[in-house]
């Protein structure tokens, strides 16, 4: 029972997802962390592993960027595979200098300009909500592995590369209060509710708008370790 995005069969998919927009993220996940990962997915290279963590099966499959492509495969996974729990796992691009390279985001609303929820299903509105239940649960197992996360309002932007004539970092964070921006999670939040599923997101803070650091794109592959530990605990105690 594939899909035309998704090779794998039934049962070869856990209950809880980690989604890191990248394959190669999800590969990284894979190798590093996961005991006995076998590959279900490698159509059009968005890489697909279940294995254990800590003994329990838990998968990672990579999204792609943006709305469009983490909706289908979100909706796949949560519609086709019976999936429950999807953890998208990205990096983010600060909006205020509180936050520092390498700092971990839990959010608590996705704000958006997308079109996403209301094309999808006639939604209105420019927020939407990760699983309250997910985030408990997020929050406790950053605690007990004592990796620090802020749980912040983040934006989820179609658009990576701006004009300056558009609204900007101020706009974002001093009207919106969101403390971060990437590009997916107003969409997987948007189908995690009308399939009624659970969504969370925890990001890494990969460059600043406002300092202008920026990490490289080695380390965004590989090097978000943090945040992938406190979602893995995290997804073994659902
Ligand atoms: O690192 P990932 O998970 O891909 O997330 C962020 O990085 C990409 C842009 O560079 C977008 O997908 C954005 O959401
Ligand atoms: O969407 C994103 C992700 C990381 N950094 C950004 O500036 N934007």
């Amino acid at each position: 029972m594939s899909t035309p995005h998704n090779a794998a069969q039934n049962g070869e998919i856990a209950k809880t997802v980690l989604m890191p927009g990248d394959p190669l993220r999800a590969k990284y996940i894979a190798e590093t962390y996961l005991e006995n990962p076998t590959q279900f997915n490698t159509v059009r290279n968005m890489f697909g592993y279940t294995g254990t963590y800590k003994g329990k099966e838990v998968s990672v499959m990579g999204s792609g960027m943006g709305m469009p492509s983490i909706g289908i495969y979100s909706y796949e996974l949560y519609k086709n595979y019976g999936v429950e729990n999807i953890i998208r796992i990205g990096s983010a691009g600060a909006y205020t200098d509180k936050l520092n390279l390498f700092d971990v985001v839990l959010a608590d609303s996705a704000w958006s300009e997308s079109t996403y929820a209301y094309v999808q299903s006639g939604v209105e509105g420019d927020i939407q909500l990760p699983s309250k239940e997910l985030n408990e649960v997020i929050e406790a197992a950053a605690t007990r592995i004592n990796k620090p996360v802020l749980t912040a309002r983040i934006h989820s932007s179609d658009v990576f590369y701006h004009e300056d004539n558009v609204p900007g970092v101020n706009e974002f964070y001093n009207e919106h209060g969101c403390v971060c921006v990437e590009m997916e999670s107003y969409a997987l939040f948007h189908n995690a509710k009308v399939l009624g599923k659970q969504a969370a997101c925890i990001l890494t803070i990969s460059d600043s708008l406002v300092t202008h650091a920026v990490t490289t794109a080695e380390e965004r592959q590989n090097s978000f370790n943090g945040m992938m530990e406190v979602a893995l605990e995290a997804a073994i105690s659902i």
